[in-house]
């Protein structure tokens, strides 16, 4: 119903908020666009299912998520995949770990801090009902 809508509607502004603040990070320069796959041939061979912020972002206007948990899961990839990605102890593999951490730790304080409980919760509900 339209009630319901508008509170589809009111995640996606949350969503589209949360994800362009962590695309102005410069600590996260490095997860706004895909691995680009001709620099790094074997990326797909270890990583099953890429994600990036800008995809985040098409997603969001696809409508995709209907609950902030739906969203976390394909956000949580982009840090997972960095980690999975980048394991060696060198510096460039150790950097880049540190901003996934960062990335999921800013991620997470954001939405513990500006996403209201009762709102997840209808959302869940909305979820429920499909
Ligand atoms: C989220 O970003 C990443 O997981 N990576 C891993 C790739 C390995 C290394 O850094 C990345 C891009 C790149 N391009 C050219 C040569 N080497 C690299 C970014």
């Amino acid at each position: 119903e339209e009630q319901e809508e508008d509170v589809l509607r009111e995640l996606r502004l949350f969503l589209r908020n949360l994800t362009e603040r962590l695309m102005l990070d410069r600590r996260f320069k490095a997860f706004v666009k895909p691995v680009d796959i001709e620099e790094v041939p074997d990326y797909l061979m270890v990583i099953q299912k890429p994600m990036d912020l800008s995809t985040l972002l098409s997603n969001i206007d696809e409508h995709k998520y209907v609950t902030i948990k739906e969203f976390m899961s394909d956000a949580d990839l982009i840090w997972q995949n960095a980690l999975e990605y980048n394991p060696d102890s060198d510096p460039a593999d150790r950097h880049i770990r540190h901003r996934a951490c960062a990335l999921k730790d800013t991620m997470r304080v954001i939405v513990r801090d500006e996403l209201d409980k009762d709102f997840q919760r209808v959302c869940e509900e909305i979820r429920e009902s499909r």
